[in-house]
């Protein structure tokens, strides 16, 4: 007789995800620093083994200089690292751990999600449409990833699973007409939030960036200030390219905020702190699995603990 296993807590299913980076990380740590001072040799393993943990160059450095200026020439323990590492990782994830705010002032409340094919955008939507339900929002979804067939058809399914009217058309259509027709319907039904899905194909960068701006002007012209949120949809899994996904949505598109996915799954976990550091933008919400529970909000402090090791 097989017995089902209890779904893991979201809480151990990052800490499962985060544990590669997490053991690379502590256990790094643990033989560099074992009964040793902290001089020019150790603080340089240090810092090839943040940077090869894909915390970025900037926060690697900052790490080594804060513990050099300390503890320079004494012996320092594996934890006393880790601590510093942990606050610096938190003093950086606090300043952009902030949850997506919907103004009810909208009508609707016009959040467009853009990444690249595969990041999770489409499962983010359908996680994202089931909580605002849970906060009494009506929600509507739009199909504007036109190129593909499942794109659509996938979109569809998280609408019937969320029960929320999905506005789609024709493979091949024309994504900014469709984002109009989405935001007319959306107004003349009163709905809270509409949700764009997006086309994340990154080969032509002129052509997605001319594809984004034409969907902004015309959403613009049923509201001036819409999209009120152009959010980023990062992998995690993807390491230092989630960067480079980054800078070019930075430049084709007013990305507004990020939500990383993936961090259950062979997370590199190390990449969100690099993407805080570097751009600056907020993390609303991280996924950590496929189903329509798993996005949740982006708790700064737990997450740095958990990275480093620190975390039981
Ligand atoms: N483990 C895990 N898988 C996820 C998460 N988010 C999305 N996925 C999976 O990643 C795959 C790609 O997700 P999609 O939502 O289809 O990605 P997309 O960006 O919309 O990509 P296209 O549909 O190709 O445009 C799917 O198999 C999802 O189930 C997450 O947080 N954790």
């Amino acid at each position: 007789m097989s017995e089902e296993q209890p779904k893991k807590g979201w809480f151990s299913r990052l800490k499962d995800g985060l544990k590669r980076s997490t053991s690379a990380l502590s256990g790094g740590i643990s033989s560099i620093f074992n009964k040793k001072r902290l001089d020019a040799t150790t603080l340089e393993e240090l810092e090839d083994l943040l940077i090869m943990s894909d915390l970025g160059v900037e926060v690697s450095r900052r790490v080594c200089d804060r513990l050099s200026a300390q503890k320079y020439d004494k012996e320092i323990s594996a934890e006393e690292v880790q601590a510093a590492l942990a606050e610096e990782v938190s003093g950086i994830l606090e300043a952009v751990a902030k949850p997506l705010e919907i103004n009810p002032g909208n009508h609707p409340h016009v959040i467009l999600m853009v990444g690249v094919n595969g990041s999770g955008k489409t499962t983010t939507i359908g996680k994202m449409a089931k909580q605002f339900q849970n906060d009494g929002k009506s929600v509507m979804l739009a199909a504007g990833d036109t190129f593909r067939a499942a794109a659509i058809e996938q979109l569809q399914v998280w609408g019937e699973r969320n029960n929320v009217p999905v506005i789609s058309g024709k493979v091949g259509g024309d994504a900014a007409g469709l984002a109009f027709d989405a935001v007319k319907q959306a107004k003349e039904q009163n709905i809270d939030v509409l949700l764009i899905d997006t086309a994340g194909r990154l080969q032509n960068k002129d052509y997605l960036m001319e594809e984004l701006a034409k969907i902004v002007r015309v959403i613009k012209k049923h509201d001036e200030t819409a999209p009120h949120d152009t959010i980023l949809v990062l992998d995690a899994t993807t390491g230092q390219n989630a960067i480079m996904q980054a800078e070019v949505f930075q430049k084709v598109a007013n990305v507004t905020g990020l939500v990383m996915t993936k961090l259950d799954g062979t997370a590199r976990g190390g990449v969100l702190v690099a993407c805080a550091e570097k751009f600056a933008l907020p993390i609303h919400a991280i996924g950590v699995g496929e189903s329509i529970d798993d996005l949740q909000p982006f708790n700064a402090d737990e997450f740095s603990r958990m990275l480093v090791g620190l975390e039981s």
